[in-house]
């Protein structure tokens, strides 16, 4: 049992909290630090009619974030100065939670020509962080020179780490399920081989790699056998790597393709312990709404991707926290501290709930049960994995400096007449 005081959208000692301050009576909840997602989808520009800069923050604020990093496979790309710019003014304008535009390595994510990165980290946007996602950063040379570039200015390039190659035309995680849906394989060896190829890459530059959505058990062990030899990586994990497997693809329902896959039972296993010893940094929603034109189809045809930022608390409440392998102190760290600092806004986000500090907050109830229903969720596409199933929490008041951006409806009496 704890009280803070927020004035001025900044933590105060509780003694000098106004007489007439509003009181939020959070009992039973978990107070954390507000969630940053270092890898979102908000589709905008180009993709409005699957989500909108405005509908994925407040899919955010739901979920818990106060920060989330929007990827720059729009249409345009996020490749200019320009483009950037325009995504983080209107993420400002609609205040629901900081958007931190990710620049592309490439321009137009072809993979040929490094983009203009610096006239992105020079930006009003202050772009650190530079990634394809979507596709790989192929070619090594570019990548060994996009490390080098971002270098200048603390950058980190993200890596979405997929040979092109072996996985033309894959499906899914190439093993007995495939083999017996006879959909494509994409063998575990397609990540791994680049995870292990840009580990050195940035061991010899001597800069900052970050390898998004780990999906296998070998992965892990790559990052980890980096680390210890002193490489700057980092990686994350999805909240649906941690909790499901190739074997939903049985369903043939396309909610389950993602990309990379859903792997084996093996794989969520070594995710989770890299995730409890360190080796994996942060967990990370690849939030990534699709059209149901797009969904709605039979699975070849749909769209990899799968929606993340309203179900990551409660997903990874069951993959860890009940599971005894976390506490939320550690889901602070692997949520909003390291996060923050991967994509370096720890300067805003992710810091000590303590007096002094911008009041970015959010709220979990542990005890909130529920089944998801996407009809119910913020985001505009509905294309959830964990829709019908039940979570074991979720957040409940998220607070980004001081200002509610979602509430229960259990706190409506509280801020009642209160301006939001
Ligand atoms: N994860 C996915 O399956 N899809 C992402 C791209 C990506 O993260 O690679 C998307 O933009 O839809
Ligand atoms: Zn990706
Ligand atoms: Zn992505």
């Amino acid at each position: 049992m704890r009280e803070i005081a927020v004035v001025d959208g900044l933590i105060v000692d509780p003694a000098e909290a106004p007489a007439d301050a509003v009181r939020v009576d959070a009992s039973g909840c978990v107070l954390l630090p507000g969630l940053v997602d270092l890898h979102t989808h908000l589709r905008e520009p180009g993709r409005e009619d699957a989500e909108t800069i405005e509908t994925g923050s407040r899919a955010a604020a739901r979920g818990g974030w106060t920060a989330v990093h929007a990827m720059a496979n729009t249409n345009p790309v996020s490749d200019t100065a320009g483009v950037v710019e325009q995504v983080w003014s209107r993420g400002h304008e609609i205040g629901l939670v900081d958007v931190f535009p990710v620049g592309a390595v490439t321009v137009g994510l072809k993979g040929e020509h490094l983009s203009e990165m610096g006239a992105m980290a020079h930006s009003k946007a202050r772009v650190r962080a530079f990634s394809d996602d979507g596709v790989c950063v192929y070619d090594p040379v570019i990548m060994r020179r996009a490390l080098e570039y971002v270098k200048t200015f603390d950058g980190v390039i993200i890596q979405h780490a997929q040979d092109l190659r072996l996985t033309e035309g894959s499906q899914m995680h190439e093993g007995d399920v495939s083999a017996e849906l006879g959909l494509a394989g994409w063998p575990a060896v397609a990540e791994e081989s680049i995870v292990v190829r840009d580990a050195l890459l940035a061991g010899h530059v001597g800069s900052r790699v970050h390898i998004q959505h780990l999906s296998t058990a070998g992965a892990v062990d790559i990052v980890r056998w980096a680390k210890a030899k002193g490489y700057d990586v980092t990686a994350e994990a999805t909240p649906h790597h941690l909790n499901l497997t190739h074997e939903e693809a049985r369903s043939y329902d396309p909610r389950f393709k993602v990309n990379p896959p859903l792997r084996t039972h093996e794989d969520v296993q070594a995710l989770r312990e890299g995730l409890a010893d360190g080796t994996i940094d942060i967990i990370a929603t690849d939030h990534a709404p699709h059209a149901s034109e797009n969904k709605d189809c039979e699975w070849a045809a749909a769209s990899f991707g799968m929606t993340g930022l309203e179900t990551a608390v409660g997903a990874v409440q069951a993959a860890m926290v009940d599971t005894g392998l976390m506490t939320w102190r550690d889901v602070a760290r692997v949520m909003s501290e390291v996060p923050a600092r991967i994509g370096r806004v720890d300067h805003l986000h992710g810091r000590p709930i303590a007096v002094g500090e911008p009041a970015n907050l959010v709220l979990v109830d542990p005890q909130a049960k529920h089944t998801v229903d996407p009809a119910t969720q913020a985001s505009r596409s509905r294309n959830t994995p964990f829709a019908g199933r039940e979570l074991p929490g979720r957040a409940v008041g998220t607070f980004l400096r001081g200002v509610p951006t979602y509430l229960d409806p259990r706190f409506d009496q509280t801020f009642e007449g209160v301006p939001a």
